[in-house]
């Protein structure tokens, strides 16, 4: 049976002057999805995201998160929802455990801090600066600063940026442990074996629009000319041809 549907998304547009970075955009995600978008830069997706975090205002079409409207209701939303931190420049001059407090005291619902940072390996570095952590802790901390209210969904802006293939991987692992725990995750990211090892569904955008949304399996099955992986999907849906690439 489907699992329930928490996020629709209903032809949503946004401009930026006469930049259209999103192009009447519909979908849906069910609970507790891992639920992928991928495409070039300039594609629309922080957009997108930021536009279901409730940052940004949607200048037509509508989202709704349970029922309700973020941009009506995105005070009432705001315990549900987990951000990531694209920078953690904001508490490098913190402790990983003060960020955290920091951060929890903007929410009614708190989780278990202690809890947090013993699933993420963070116990050695709890009272170390943020700042002095390697790329891979650093993006582990602003991970676990989107839980500390415990949230049901979780958005991810390119989470894994400049991180190693050890970093990249280790904290894949954390988003999955994170879906058997229930939360359903949006992630934007260029990690494509990731993506194709991880993710329920994913999404190409291209030019603000979706061009295609589905598991990982079928989106390469359907490639015209065959191909193994999502880098392969990524090629022939997301990249503008030139002529010079196929797939
Ligand atoms: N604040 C802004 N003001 C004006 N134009 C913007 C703004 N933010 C994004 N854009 C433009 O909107 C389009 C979509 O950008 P967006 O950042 O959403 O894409 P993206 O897929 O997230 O790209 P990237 O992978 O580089 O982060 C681009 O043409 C971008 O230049």
């Amino acid at each position: 049976m489907d699992k329930e549907t928490i996020i629709q998304v209903s032809s949503v547009s946004k401009y930026y002057g006469a930049n259209k970075a999103v192009d009447s955009v519909s979908f849906r995600v069910n609970e507790g999805e891992l639920f992928g978008i991928i495409g070039t830069h300039g594609a629309g997706k922080t957009t997108l995201l930021e536009m279901l975090m409730g940052i940004r205002m949607p200048d037509q079409g509508s989202i709704r998160i349970y029922g309700h409207d973020v941009v009506l209701e995105a005070e009432r939303l705001k315990e549900d929802i987990g951000i990531h931190l694209q920078s953690t420049s904001l508490v490098d001059k913190m402790n990983v455990r003060e960020a955290m407090e920091m951060f929890q005291g903007f929410y009614k619902r708190k989780n278990n801090l202690d809890l947090i940072i013993e699933q993420f390996g963070l116990s050695p570095y709890s009272d170390k600066l943020v700042k002095r952590l390697s790329g891979g802790w650093r993006q582990r901390t602003a991970l676990a600063i989107a839980l500390v209210n415990d949230p049901k969904i979780i958005f991810l802006d390119e989470p894994t940026t400049g991180l190693d293939p050890q970093a990249k991987r280790d904290y894949w692992a954390l988003l999955q442990l994170l879906r058997q725990q229930g939360k359903t995750i949006i992630v934007a990211s260029h990690d494509m074996e990731d993506m194709q090892r991880n993710c329920n569904r994913v999404c190409v955008m291209r030019k603000g629009e979706f061009i295609t949304c589905d598991n990982p399996s079928t989106l390469i099955a359907q490639l015209p000319r065959g191909g193994l992986t999502m880098e392969a999907v990524y090629m022939h849906h997301a990249v503008e041809m030139n002529g010079s690439v196929s797939v």
